[in-house]
């Protein structure tokens, strides 16, 4: 069954010791723009939670915020236990992975020298993603978009990391790539990392994660478990179809 908006998206009843990342009230803006508030989300240890929405909703500015890239406006952000106003850098050293929508990749350095620069051990990255072995001498630019995340992926994951977040994490994904890194994220919630992603594929997200929020014109319209909500899926639909005023708040 759904949660009302504003109940923390992060399971039933969560105890603290589980939940990884959490914010309450949060709300973000652009100079005097607000374009999200009165968030509250709440993502477990071990579990996916997805972002949903339509296009300029929010769902980047949440993202953003939650790995220190933006500052809140209000309402705070509460990273392993504790409330932080910290950088993304000081962030990813307590834990938190990152791969923004362009999936953080240098296109004109080789897939080697990508991992070389981001302290990730090469040896790591191709136990966990084989088919990069033989691309380690490409150039990223001109690795296929399923490869392209695919690096990303098992690179952010070779640093064990207790929570990553991803953006537009399947984005131009044909089928079986998607599944692909699919299956790379769900061998790492079993080891205990929790993700948090947006993933615009509705039915894909919803599969992929055990959590959902839909957010609709910068608040959470509904959240809820994705195993209620595979085989009904008019709710959420409705609530993703883009409106002209999408993310302008009064
Ligand atoms: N740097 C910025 N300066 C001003 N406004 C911004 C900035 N970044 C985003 N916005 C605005 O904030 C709103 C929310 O954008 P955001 O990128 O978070 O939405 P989204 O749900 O991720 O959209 P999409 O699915 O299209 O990526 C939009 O109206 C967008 O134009």
């Amino acid at each position: 069954m759904a949660t009302a908006c504003n109940e923390p998206a992060g399971g039933d009843d969560p105890s603290p010791a589980e939940v990884v990342l959490q914010t309450a009230g949060l709300a973000v803006g652009y100079q005097d723009l607000q374009v999200v508030q009165g968030i509250d989300l709440a993502v477990q240890k071990g579990k996916i939670t997805a972002l949903l929405g339509a296009n300029g909703s929010g769902k980047t500015t949440v993202l953003r915020t939650v790995v220190g890239l933006q500052r809140p406006l209000g309402g705070e952000v509460r990273l392993f236990g504790e409330v932080t106003r910290a950088a993304l850098h000081a962030r990813a050293r307590a834990g938190l992975g990152y791969i923004a929508e362009n999936r953080s990749l240098i296109p004109a350095l080789t897939v080697r020298d990508n991992l070389r620069l981001a302290k990730v051990d090469t040896a790591a990255v191709v136990a966990l993603a084989p088919p990069l072995e033989k691309l380690l001498s490409r150039r990223a630019g001109l690795l296929s978009g399923g490869e392209q995340q695919l690096l990303s992926v098992s690179r952010a994951l070779a640093r064990r990391p207790r929570l990553l977040v991803v953006d537009e994490f399947c984005q131009g994904l044909a089928p079986l790539a998607a599944e692909t890194v699919s299956a790379l994220l769900r061998q790492a919630t079993e080891a205990g990392t929790a993700v948090l992603l947006v993933e615009q594929m509705l039915h894909r997200a919803l599969e992929l994660s055990d959590r959902f929020l839909v957010l609709r014109q910068g608040a959470v319209a509904l959240a809820g478990r994705s195993a209620d909500h595979r085989n009904r899926t008019e709710e959420i639909e409705r609530l993703t179809i883009a409106t002209d005023d999408s993310a302008r708040l009064p």
